[in-house]
């Protein structure tokens, strides 16, 4: 089993192997301990604008599947919140389990969610986003859990997508999704400053994980879970558990944006 996975000779605790950041400092994702995150009353609210037609496509990676945006202007951003300049939107994707008992990287008081999706956004000081992707603060990343309840009508678009992109490397024109569909009524937060949680894992996000979860049905769950890790040709395995464990908070301070 070649490159990175999720798989018991190719996940997690094997990362460090070709990438040894896995051991950093700042490193993604973390439980959350609400108790011991400091409010922060010069955090400024969240700013997010999405303008739909910038969405360009939808892809399986093999390790999640995520819609890409254009990104050439300032027309997606997120400014405000804990970072100071403007950061475009790049991309949204998830991560889930097997079961709804687990899936989300971050975790609440040790409580893993069914799913988490990230909305992955590059600071505009930097050319271009593989640019920033290796800066201190080159990436913000908006991080919203999805907890079991009545089906989303939001996300159904996305999961309807889905039959198209089922193996790895296939993707499919997806256009117009407005991405503040999938936001919560509030956007407050908690701040960290951390990692991709995949390789690379890269410490240059600037992690923002809203308090306030979005629902998902368990049947939208299995919709997820019918995805393939691998292409056409290979045999199937099914694209479940791509979530990294919580790593050490190694002293770091989790800001919230609320009391
Ligand atoms: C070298 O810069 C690049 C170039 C192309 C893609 C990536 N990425 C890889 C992993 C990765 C993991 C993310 S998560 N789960 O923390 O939100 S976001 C993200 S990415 O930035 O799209 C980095
Ligand atoms: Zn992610």
């Amino acid at each position: 089993s070649h490159g990175w996975g999720y798989g018991r000779t190719n996940g997690p605790a094997n990362w460090v192997e070709e990438f040894p950041v896995a051991n950093g400092p700042r490193q993604s994702p973390i439980n959350i301990v609400p108790n011991e995150a400091q409010y922060d009353s010069s955090l400024k609210p969240l700013r997010l604008k999405y303008d739909p037609s910038n969405t360009m496509g939808i892809l399986n990676n093999g390790h999640s599947f995520q819609v890409e945006f254009t990104d050439d202007t300032d027309s997606s951003t997120l400014t405000g919140g804990p970072v100071s300049g403007t950061y475009r939107l790049k991309q949204f994707h998830f991560h889930w389990g097997a079961s709804d008992d687990r899936g989300s990287e971050h975790t609440v008081n040790g409580i893993k969610f069914p799913c988490e999706l990230h909305l992955v956004h590059w600071n505009t000081k930097y050319p271009n986003f593989g640019e920033a992707a290796s800066e201190p603060d080159g990436l913000a990343v908006v991080g919203v859990f999805l907890k079991i309840g009545p089906a989303n009508p939001r996300l159904q678009k996305v999961l309807d997508a889905l039959d198209a992109i089922k193996a790895k490397g296939k993707e499919t024109t997806f256009s117009n999704f407005d991405a503040k569909t999938l936001l919560p009524p509030s956007l407050r937060y908690w701040t960290y400053e951390g990692s991709l949680t995949t390789p690379p894992l890269l410490e240059s996000v600037t992690w923002i994980v809203l308090k306030e979860p979005i629902s998902v049905s368990p049947a939208q769950m299995a919709i997820f879970r019918k995805l393939l890790f691998t292409e056409e040709e290979e045999v199937p395995y099914h694209m479940v558990d791509n979530f990294r464990p919580p790593q050490p908070l190694k002293g770091r301070e989790v800001r919230a944006s609320f009391k």
